[in-house]
């Protein structure tokens, strides 16, 4: 579920009071989701996302997030755009939270990605990478090299309960990472960092937009792809599937062509993004209480794609082709 700060009618009316967007038709919560509280909301206008930012969500970082869509739809991605109030502020609070409202993207998220969806996202990631050149606002990502070691620590002492072993095998896993990334020179800018198929929309086969930036941050390019790669081209066996793999790195080359350098470097970002969602995965499975609403997703999954990252070969074993 992902409502957890419940607003009521009275609350609703207050806020829409602030906004010249019509009055409200319908308002509903919305179940997918882990972070932060979403509702639909249906006014006269037009259709929007209410979203109240819960603890996850740094304040300080929103306004890197909602500028950020704006830059990005100033340039075409489609991706929501925040609404402005009538003071001109996109970011008000309601319920005690921070809130904002974002535009309504049509579309549904696909469960089973084909080659063909993976192409479409290959294309959006980098027309997306693109379309953030020049956004002035910084955010370091958390949740790169830096911030793996510390989540390891929180889960140290229970992660052999989750998998025998696996603290260990995590220990290794940083030593050889931590120097690995240490001796990338890649290029830069704004990454999604979360672009999984639950935050990209299709329109039949048409890929219709981008959502969820909340974990938008600054790193290196190529390892939005090495995400992506992970999200989108593993089999339900675990097995990759090279033809999606092959697919969505074409795609995404043909906008953005990709460095030598980036091409090397990618099952060494792909085993770092694999190790940054398990430990994420890790801690919440670990701290979510049981009976808690909020669906906990596996860490192995990321623990066997890790591990077939460490026997794989080269670029070519995502289906890179020079
Ligand atoms: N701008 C949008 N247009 C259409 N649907 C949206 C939009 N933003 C969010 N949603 C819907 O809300 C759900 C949860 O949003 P998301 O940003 O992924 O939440 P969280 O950050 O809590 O994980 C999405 O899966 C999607 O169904
Ligand atoms: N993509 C992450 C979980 C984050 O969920 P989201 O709803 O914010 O996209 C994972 O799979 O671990």
């Amino acid at each position: 579920m992902a409502v957890y700060t419940e607003v009521t009618d009275d609350d609703l009316a207050a806020f829409l009071r602030g906004y010249d967007i019509g009055d409200a038709v319908t308002f509903k919560g919305i179940a997918e989701g882990v972070e932060n509280s979403n509702y639909l909301l249906a006014t006269t206008r037009a259709r929007f996302i209410l979203t109240l930012y819960e603890k996850r969500v740094a304040p300080a970082d929103l306004p890197f997030f909602l500028g950020l869509m704006e830059h990005l739809a100033e340039r075409g991605l489609s991706c929501p755009l925040p609404v402005k109030a009538r003071d001109g502020e996109a970011l008000k609070t309601l319920c005690g939270r921070p809130a904002a409202l974002v535009t309504f993207l049509d579309g549904v998220s696909v469960r089973r990605p084909t080659a063909g969806h993976c192409a479409a996202l290959g294309q959006a990631l980098a027309e997306l990478h693109r379309a953030g050149q020049g956004f002035s606002i910084r955010r370091p990502n958390a949740l790169s090299v830096e911030g793996w070691r510390p989540l390891a620590e929180a889960a140290r002492s229970r992660s052999d309960a989750v998998a025998p072993g696996l603290d260990a095998e995590i220990a290794a896993e940083l030593d050889h990472l931590e120097a690995a990334f240490a001796a990338l020179e890649l290029p830069r800018g704004v990454i999604h960092a979360d672009l999984f198929p639950n935050n990209v929309l299709f329109l039949g086969d048409r890929l219709s937009g981008l959502i969820d930036f909340y974990f938008a941050c600054d790193d290196a390019l190529a390892y939005d792809i090495a995400i992506c790669l992970n999200a989108w081209c593993f089999e339900p066996d675990q097995s990759f599937n090279v033809t999606k793999g092959r697919a969505l790195l074409a795609a995404y080359g043909a906008i953005r062509p990709l460095s030598a350098a980036e091409v090397a470097a990618l099952p060494t970002l792909a085993r770092g993004a694999a190790i940054r969602f398990l430990l994420t995965r890790l801690v919440d499975w670990l701290d979510t209480p049981p009976g808690a609403l909020v669906k906990k997703l596996d860490p192995l999954e990321y623990l066997r794609k890790l591990r077939f990252h460490q026997q794989a070969e080269g670029a070519a074993a995502f289906g890179w082709t020079s």
